[in-house]
């Protein structure tokens, strides 16, 4: 059996962190630009404060603009108390030091049907994270299937070098001239060729492409 990758569109989806040490810390700041409506439960938020307190030092307006939506539940969950607030959710991350709860909200999520990740036991979880490297539009996602997350790491920074050298300001360039040419007036083996050679352009013949379909439609 092998886990399917794939990447989640979360705009608008309900979306719950419990427990928010170090593993909840970071699973957190990694949902912030997803536009999902985060929820994060957990008495002590002392490691998500500093966090995002860094992150807003560095990229004030984008953290402004999220922080008021974020659901800060300031107490630990309470088995036979608590269990509304996994209603609804589309992923959960359960993250807390406490194995016997994780495994409880684990159980009550799959009977609620929701995908849920326990930070402490990869295997037993519905879906994990990979090592990601982002370089503008270019995500590349590195797993070794839950069995040593210590090596997709050292995978990352080996691919970040290479990474860091490709001309990734062109992807969305690529996107609108993409669009353009998908509603060209012209048939759909030559529409093929030219989406197949979109990666091999310059930037001026994908501008071309944006302005005004490169003149060929
Ligand atoms: C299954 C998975 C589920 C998930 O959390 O998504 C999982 C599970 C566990 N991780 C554990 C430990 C560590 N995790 C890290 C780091 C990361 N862990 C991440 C993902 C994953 N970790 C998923 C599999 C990914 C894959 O397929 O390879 C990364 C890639 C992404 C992210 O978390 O966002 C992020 C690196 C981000 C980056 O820098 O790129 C480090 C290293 C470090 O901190 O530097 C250590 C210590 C070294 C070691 O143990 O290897 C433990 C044992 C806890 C214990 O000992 O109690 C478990 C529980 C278990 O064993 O199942
Ligand atoms: N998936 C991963 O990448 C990794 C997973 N782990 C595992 O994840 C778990 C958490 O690790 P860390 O974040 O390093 O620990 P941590 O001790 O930094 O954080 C655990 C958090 O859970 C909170 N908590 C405890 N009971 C709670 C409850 N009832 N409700 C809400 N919050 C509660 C604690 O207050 C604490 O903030 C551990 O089981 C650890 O083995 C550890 C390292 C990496």
């Amino acid at each position: 059996m092998s886990l399917y990758p794939i990447l989640l569109n979360l705009k608008e989806k309900e979306v719950l962190v419990i427990g928010l040490g170090k593993v909840g810390t970071r699973k957190t700041m990694g949902l912030l630009n997803t536009g999902c409506k985060l929820t994060v439960m957990g008495k002590n938020q002392e490691k998500l404060n500093m966090a995002l307190s860094e992150r807003k030092s560095r990229k004030s307006n984008l953290i402004e603009n999220i922080l008021p939506f974020i659901d800060f539940r300031k107490n630990d969950f309470e088995i036979g108390k608590d269990e509304d607030i996994l209603r609804g959710k589309t992923l959960i991350f359960v993250c807390t030091s406490d194995k016997d709860l994780n495994e409880y909200i684990a159980l009550k999520a799959k009977d609620l049907g929701i995908l849920c990740l326990r930070a402490d036991e990869g295997m037993d979880s519905d879906f994990i994270n990979p090592s990601v490297i982002e370089k503008e539009k270019l995500i590349i996602s590195i797993s070794s299937s839950g069995n040593s997350p210590a090596y997709s790491r050292l995978v990352k920074e080996m691919l970040e070098d290479i990474v860091s050298g490709l001309d990734t300001d062109s992807i969305e360039l690529m996107g609108r001239a993409r669009e353009k040419i998908k509603k060209m007036n012209i048939k759909d083996n030559e529409k093929r060729e030219l989406l197949k050679r979109l990666p091999f352009m310059n930037k001026e013949e994908l501008k071309s492409y944006e302005d005004n379909c490169g003149n060929k439609g």
